[in-house]
C-alpha cells in the first residue's frame, strides 16, 4: 500500500520497518495480526495484500475489468476481494443508495462530498483494511481518485477541502495502484446507457464528465508511480488482456514496490 509521510494516530502503515497498523475491524486470512492495544493491529508486510482501485468515467468498462482481474488473480493464485465505492459494506452501501439516487432536493456539494467520505470510512476500516492485513489483495471499484475527480473537479469543492477528509479517514492509506480506464466521455456514455436507467450522476451533462475526464488524466500524469492508463475504446478483448498483462506484472513486482 502506498504511504503518505503523515501517519494520524489510529492509523499507520510503517513500510521502512515491514509493519502495517490499522483501527480494529475483523482481520482473517493466513497470518494473525499481533494486538498492539485494543484500536490497532499490526501484521508483516510480507502478509500485506495490494490495494489496487479502478478508475474512470461512466461506463468505461470498469466492473467489466474488475471481473477480468478477479479471474487473472484466482489464475496467479492470488488471494483477494472484490469491492466497491461508494459501498462495499452493508452501511456504506445505504449511504450509496443516498448518493445515487435522483430526487427533488437537490444535494449540496458538501453533503455529497461528506457522505462519500462517511462511506468510505465504514468500508475502509471494517472491509478493506482488515482484508489488506490478512494478505488479501483488495480490487477496488473507485476510491478517493473519483472524489478527486468527480466532486473536486466536476462539483467545483476545492482540492484542499477533499486532502482535509483525505487525512482524516485514510491518514496515509492510498491505493498502491490505480488503474485508470480511459475512454471519450461519448463513448462510456453511449455503454452506460445502453445499461439502463441512469443514476443522478449518470444525469450529469457532459461537460461534467469531461471535466472529471480531464482530473482523472491530469492526476495520471501527476503520479505516474500509482497511475496505469488503459486505453478503454479498445474492443474488449484488448482491454482485457492489457487490464491482465498489468495485474500479473504488479503480481511480479516485490511487495515494497508492488
Ligand atoms: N471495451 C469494451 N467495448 C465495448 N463494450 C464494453 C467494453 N467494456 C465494457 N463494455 C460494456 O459497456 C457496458 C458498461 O460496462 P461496465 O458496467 O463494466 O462499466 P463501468 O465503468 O463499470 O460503468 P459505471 O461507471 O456506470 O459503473 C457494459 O454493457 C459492458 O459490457
Ligand atoms: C467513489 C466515488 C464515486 N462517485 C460517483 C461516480 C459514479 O457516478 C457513482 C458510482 O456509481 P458507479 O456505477 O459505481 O460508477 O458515484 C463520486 O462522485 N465520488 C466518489 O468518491
Amino acid at each position: 500500500m502506498a504511504a503518505t509521510n503523515s501517519p494520524g494516530p489510529w492509523l499507520s502503515i510503517r513500510k521502512r520497518c515491514g509493519s502495517f497498523s490499522s483501527t480494529g475491524g475483523k482481520t482473517t486470512g493466513r497470518l494473525r495480526p499481533r494486538i498492539r492495544n485494543r484500536q490497532t493491529v499490526e501484521i508483516s508486510s510480507v502478509a500485506r495484500g495490494r490495494f489496487i482501485t479502478f478508475e474512470g468515467t461512466e461506463g468505461v468498462g470498469k466492473s467489466t475489468q474488475l471481473d477480468n482481474a478477479a479471474k487473472t488473480l484466482e489464475r496467479l493464485g492470488i488471494g483477494f476481494i472484490v469491492t466497491r465505492e461508494p459501498g462495499g459494506t452493508p452501511l456504506a452501501e445505504q449511504i450509496r443508495e443516498l448518493l445515487l439516487a435522483s430526487g427533488d432536493e437537490s444535494v449540496h456539494e458538501l453533503t455529497e462530498l461528506l457522505l462519500m467520505f462517511a462511506a468510505r470510512a465504514q468500508h475502509l476500516h471494517r472491509k478493506i483494511l482488515p482484508a489488506l492485513a490478512s494478505g488479501q489483495w483488495v480490487l477496488c471499484d473507485r476510491f478517493t481518485d473519483a472524489t478527486y475527480a468527480y466532486q473536486g473537479a466536476g462539483r467545483g469543492v476545492p482540492e484542499e477541502r477533499i486532502a482535509l477528509l483525505e487525512t482524516l479517514v485514510q491518514a496515509d492509506v492510498r491505493p498502491d495502484h490505480v488503474i485508470l480506464l480511459d475512454a471519450p466521455v461519448a463513448t462510456g456514455m453511449a455503454r452506460a446507457r445502453k445499461r439502463g436507467e441512469l443514476d443522478r450522476f449518470e444525469l450529469e451533462a457532459q461537460a461534467f464528465f469531461q471535466k472529471v475526464r480531464n482530473a482523472y488524466l491530469e492526476r495520471a500524469t501527476a503520479m505516474p508511480e500509482r497511475y496505469h492508463i488503459v486505453n478503454a475504446s479498445l474492443p474488449l478483448e484488448q482491454v482485457s488482456e492489457s487490464v491482465s498483462a498489468l495485474l500479473t506484472a504488479l503480481a511480479a513486482l516485490p511487495v515494497e514496490s508492488g
